[in-house]
């Protein structure tokens, strides 16, 4: 039987101080499909990815990933199914070396030996860190952007099925950004990647997922949305440079043409 390795029905979720972040939020995603996922800030993206790898239990609705329903029993498999790539990479980097971070998640999941060694190359060579360089330096001491490719790395070797990124492109140089995109262009998996940097939306995804104050105002066409600069600005969001740029010459700023 097939399943959609994403089902998402009917989820609310609301934090103990009473702040309400999700409301009915109804969705699925296709096996291999790429899905960006923005809103501007508090709208819920990081509540939302929270909730596919069981950090926080869906408080009404349900949770399907899989095969299996997002609870407290089914959380080992859960984790080993999807892959979440937090926003902040100081969350998730705790070990004295590169190498024992990325080893982490695996050697957990039981695998050891050559195998293991053979999935930290790997994902390090996957996001462009050469393990000679980086596998013994402290991931404490390292850059941002350097750091952001550990924690992808860490989550690689795990071999999920479903990546989920929190604004993967913050903290990236410009070469370092497009060597991301390239990275998850090529990536044989399922994505929801929640991001600002619209720009990575519109070149990774076909489909996007809008959130306002926790609640899906649109999901669907990427190009489509992308141009509609109305409905962005409905929901405090700008439309991608790459759009403007276009229209972007001399004539649009005749204050910059005087005297010229
Ligand atoms: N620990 C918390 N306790 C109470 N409210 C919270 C907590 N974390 C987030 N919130 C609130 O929940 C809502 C959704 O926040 P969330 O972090 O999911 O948004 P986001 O879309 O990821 O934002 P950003 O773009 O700023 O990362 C916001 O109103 C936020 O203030």
């Amino acid at each position: 039987m097939h399943h959609n390795p994403v089902l998402i029905e009917n989820l609310s979720h609301t934090y103990a101080d009473g702040t309400s972040s999700l409301n009915d939020i109804n969705l699925s995603i296709k096996a291999n499909e790429r899905v960006a996922l923005i809103g501007a800030n508090g709208s819920g993206k990081s509540t939302l990815q929270l909730h596919l790898n069981g950090i926080f239990l869906p408080q009404t609705g349900k949770i399907k990933i899989g095969q299996w329903l997002v609870n407290s029993q089914n959380l080992a498999l859960i984790r080993n199914f999807v892959g979440l790539v937090f926003q902040n990479p100081d969350d998730q980097l705790f070990m004295p070396t590169v190498w024992e971070d990325v080893a982490f998640g695996p050697m957990n999941g039981g695998v050891k030996g050559k195998e293991l060694e053979l999935r930290v190359l790997e994902a390090m060579e996957t996001v462009n860190l050469n393990p000679q360089v980086y596998g013994h330096r402290n991931p404490d001491n390292l850059s941002g952007g350097e750091k952001k490719r550990v924690a992808i790395a860490g989550v690689l070797a795990m071999q999920p099925q479903v990546l989920v990124l929190d604004e993967p492109s913050a903290q990236l140089d410009p070469r370092s950004r497009r060597q991301l995109i390239n990275l998850l262009q090529t990536l044989p998996l399922t994505q929801l990647i929640a991001t600002h940097d619209l720009d990575l939306a519109w070149d990774l995804c076909d489909r996007t997922i809008i959130l306002s104050q926790g609640k899906i105002v649109y999901d669907g066409d990427t190009d489509k949305v992308m141009s509609d600069a109305d409905f962005l600005a409905k929901h405090a969001l700008e439309p991608p440079l790459s759009y403007s740029r276009p229209y972007c010459n001399l004539g649009d700023f005749p204050q910059l043409t005087q005297g010229w």
